[in-house]
Parts: structure tokens; C-alpha cells; sequence
């Protein structure tokens, strides 16, 4: 699934990811530079101009495209963008690309980021998975650092469902470059007490 097939939402559109992949584009170059004192004054004036004539379009949770956008791996100001190619029941699988800004050491990414990542991508399976309706909330993430993961080139991503127990279930994922293991999660996720995971036949107790 694309960026552009995923453009469904009235608060997501083809402006709003180039307004996000712009601002992206510039996340990148601020972790890449080191201005002279004199570029650095004035870039710092530009920003908290620009931060101020953004603040003047803030509007309420829903309709902040962030809100949509991160949740569909999209152009994001924070969140790590993703595409869905493969979308099951019980599995996903999909790309990951890292940008410039999720840089730890040199041109690889920070593990923090990874964790970030795991968590999206799988909360989102999860409730596309067992129930839109209902919300995931991440109870555990546990991350095993394999092998360093490089930015700026695709990478795979996939993640299943290994079991459902009552409210609770328990998700494997990872991230692989070619052959290689960069990272692999161990997640729990729990469906809050006053719904109930619609169910996957298969699964669950
Ligand atoms: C449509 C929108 C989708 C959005 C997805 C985007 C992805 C982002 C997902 C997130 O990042 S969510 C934010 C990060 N997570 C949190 O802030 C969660 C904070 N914690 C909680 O809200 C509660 O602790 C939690 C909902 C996880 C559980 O509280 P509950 O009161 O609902 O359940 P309870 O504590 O009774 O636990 C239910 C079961 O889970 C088990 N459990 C809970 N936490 C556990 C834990 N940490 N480790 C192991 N087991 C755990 C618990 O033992 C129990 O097992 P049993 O049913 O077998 O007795």
C-alpha cells in the first residue's frame, strides 16, 4: 500500500505530505549542519518565526493530521514512515525507511527510534487487526539490538500475532536488511477493560 492509496482521510491529502516531508527534509538537514554563530542567529529567528505562523493553525485532537497520518505510517514530524504491503489477519509485512534525522551514530539509527517504530507499526496491526474499534495500548516492548540498522535505504519490516489471551495479546515483529536481523520486538498488547478484541478466528483462548 503506497503513501498516495493511503490519502483517504479529509485530514490527510497529497499537500499535507509534502508539508510533513518538507518539514522531514528539514529535520534532516539541522541534524546534519553545524552553522557559524551568525547563520545559526538568524536560522534561529526563521524557526520561532515559523513556529509561530504554524501555531496559528492549531485545532483540536481530531482533526490534527498528525493524529491520522501517524497512525498510517505516513509523513510524519516524529513518527517513522512505513508502508503496508502484505496485510493479514495474523501477519504484516511491509518497508521501513529510516531518514537522516533518526541518525544515532554515524548512519545508523538510534535505538530509541527502533523501539518508536515497533510500537506504531505493531499498535496499528493490532487494531487493524482484532478490532478498529478498539484501541491497543502497548503494555510491553521488548527489543533485541541484532545488527546496526543503516538509514536512507528500504528495509523490511514484518510483525504476526502469536497469541490472544482474553484482553491480551502477544505480537513478534522485526526488522531485517536483505537477509540480515537488525532488530526484532517481543510485545504485549492490551485491549482496554471495557471493550474486547472483536476476536481472530484461530486465535485467542
Ligand atoms: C486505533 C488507535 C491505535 C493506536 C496504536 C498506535 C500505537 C501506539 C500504542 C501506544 O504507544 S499506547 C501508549 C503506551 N502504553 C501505555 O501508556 C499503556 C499504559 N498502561 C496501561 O494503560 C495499563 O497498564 C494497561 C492498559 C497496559 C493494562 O491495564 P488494565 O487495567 O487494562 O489491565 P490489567 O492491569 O488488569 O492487565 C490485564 C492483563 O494484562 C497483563 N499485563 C498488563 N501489563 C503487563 C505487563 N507490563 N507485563 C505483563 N503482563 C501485563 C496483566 O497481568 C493482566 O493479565 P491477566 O488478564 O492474565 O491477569
Amino acid at each position: 500500500m503506497t503513501a498516495a492509496e493511503r490519502v483517504d482521510d479529509q485530514h490527510v491529502d497529497d499537500r499535507y505530505l509534502d508539508y510533513a516531508g518538507s518539514f522531514n527534509r528539514l529535520e534532516d538537514e539541522v541534524c546534519l549542519a553545524a552553522p557559524p554563530e551568525s547563520a545559526m542567529s538568524e536560522l534561529t529567528a526563521d524557526f520561532s518565526a515559523l513556529a509561530a505562523r504554524v501555531a496559528e493553525h492549531r485545532v483540536d485532537y481530531d482533526r490534527r493530521p498528525t493524529r491520522y497520518a501517524g497512525m498510517s505510517g505516513l509523513p510524519h514530524p516524529i513518527l517513522v514512515p512505513y508502508e503496508v504491503h502484505e496485510d493479514g489477519p495474523t501477519s504484516t509485512s511491509g518497508t521501513v525507511e529510516f531518514g537522516l534525522r533518526h541518525m544515532g551514530n554515524e548512519n545508523v539509527v538510534h535505538g530509541g527510534i527502533i523501539s518508536m517504530m515497533f510500537d506504531d507499526f505493531i499498535g496499528m496491526f493490532v487494531s487493524r487487526s482484532l478490532g478498529s474499534g478498539s484501541s491497543a495500548r502497548t503494555a510491553y516492548l521488548n527489543v533485541d539490538y541484532r545488527s546496526m540498522t543503516p538509514v536512507g535505504r528500504p528495509l523490511s519490516v514484518s510483525a504476526e500475532i502469536a497469541s490472544v489471551q482474553g484482553r491480551k495479546a502477544f505480537v513478534e515483529a522485526r526488522i531485517c536488511d536483505g537477509e540480515t536481523l537488525c532488530a526484532e520486538a517481543h510485545a504485549l498488547f492490551v485491549c482496554p477493560a471495557d471493550q474486547m478484541w472483536p476476536g481472530v478466528a484461530g486465535l485467542g483462548d
